[in-house]
């Protein structure tokens, strides 16, 4: 996990190939707590992280937006009291790359960080 939390996205083209299920069970191993979703026939990246409180959550929430705008790659999100829901897939692919995993394990990294 923690060389993929080091890694940075890459620029995607629309005729980019989305990644093989091979490839996704190689860059799911190296996560802990995701779970492949499919919805409107497309795959995509999903973890729950549970907080103390609605204040926490978007604390989080902001630091996921900042890491996302850096890397020019943006999660699907729902902030609730004492949880959030992250969603990560490639729009422009309609299914999963290798940045949705980095973006995945920056996510980590920023729940493993002081809140
Ligand atoms: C123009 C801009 O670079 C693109 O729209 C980016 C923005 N963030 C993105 N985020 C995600 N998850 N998928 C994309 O295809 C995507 N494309």
């Amino acid at each position: 996990m923690k060389e993929l939390a080091q890694l940075h996205c890459s620029p995607v083209k629309a005729n980019t190939p989305a990644l093989t299920e091979d490839e996704i069970r190689q860059l799911l191993a190296k996560l802990s707590g995701w779970r492949i979703d499919e919805k409107e026939g497309e795959q995509r990246l999903q973890k729950i992280f549970k907080f103390e409180n609605f204040v926490q959550a978007v604390g989080f929430t902001d630091r996921i937006a900042a890491e996302a705008n850096q890397e020019d790659h943006h999660p699907a999100i729902l902030t609730e009291w004492g949880k959030v829901t992250v969603t990560w897939w490639t729009h422009k692919i309609k299914g999963l790359h290798q940045n949705d995993f980095i973006m995945a394990a920056k996510t980590d990294h920023i729940f493993e960080g002081p809140v």
